[in-house]
């Protein structure tokens, strides 16, 4: 699903040059549950927004469900990126003048295949069938996050990048969250999720650590296989 090969990232800033990934290369397959954990500034993010089309790495390529996104124009990388991939943030990034369901639907233009039954249908397994109409002031931090991983889901994307997905929520509705991933990943979906945290840790099936830039640490989440067995 993900093959990234010896890609890496540099920052100028001013005379020096920060070299702030790789070289990485490394595969994921469909269904897996990634985490990437290290320290702060170990290059989680820059790896994650590699991942996802958003940074043009300084070398290397990365190829998301077959398509090697940096040989894309831009233009076609946000189409791509649109159709394949959904994105969580730890900061929600919902519309303020939206509704629940107006920003689930947001990208419905793009992409008739989204549809308002459907999209219901989402809100009401993620149990915010209640709040539909209201806009995300109204709502609590866990609530806006189920809202942002509907508005993902939604669109069934090979591939859903979650960046500290449960880092403003309280540790139960964050173990919610990272079920619902979890769960997403069971069915043929692949979930890489930036973490500092151990909430995901006994449902993820890999975990990847980085320190300066570089993979340090790459491990199959073996002691999962129960816990992933056990319909939730
Ligand atoms: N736009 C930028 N310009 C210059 N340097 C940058 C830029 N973005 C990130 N960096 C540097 O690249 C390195 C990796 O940053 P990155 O945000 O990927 O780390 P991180 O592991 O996600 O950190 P954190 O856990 O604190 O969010 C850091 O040294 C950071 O200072």
């Amino acid at each position: 699903m993900i093959k990234l090969h010896h890609i890496t990232k540099n920052y100028t800033l001013g005379k020096d040059k920060v070299e702030a990934l790789g070289p990485i290369s490394l595969e994921v397959g469909a269904g897996e549950f990634v985490l990437i954990k290290g320290p702060s500034g170990c290059g989680k993010t820059t790896l994650l927004l590699a991942l996802g089309g958003m940074l043009h790495p300084s070398g290397g390529s990365v190829e998301v469900a077959g398509q090697n996104l940096y040989e894309l124009s831009e233009k076609e990388r946000a189409r791509f990126r649109g159709e394949q991939i959904g994105f969580v943030f730890q900061m929600f990034h919902l519309l303020p003048y939206l509704t629940v369901l107006e920003n689930v639907l947001l990208s419905k233009k793009q992409q008739p295949a989204i549809n308002r039954d459907k999209a219901v249908e989402l809100l009401i397994q993620l149990n915010i069938q209640n709040r539909l109409n209201h806009t995300p002031a109204e709502l609590s931090a866990g609530e806006k996050q189920r809202t942002a991983l509907a508005r993902a889901i939604l669109k069934q994307p090979k591939l859903i990048l979650a960046d500290e997905p449960t880092g403003n929520l309280d540790p139960e509705t964050g173990q919610e969250v990272v079920r619902y991933l979890a769960r997403y990943s069971q069915q043929g979906g692949t979930v890489v999720m930036v973490t500092h945290g151990d909430q995901a840790d006994a449902l993820a099936t890999r975990i990847i650590r980085l320190k300066n830039g570089k993979v340090t640490e790459d491990r199959r989440n073996t002691g999962i296989s129960i816990e992933r067995s056990v319909k939730k």
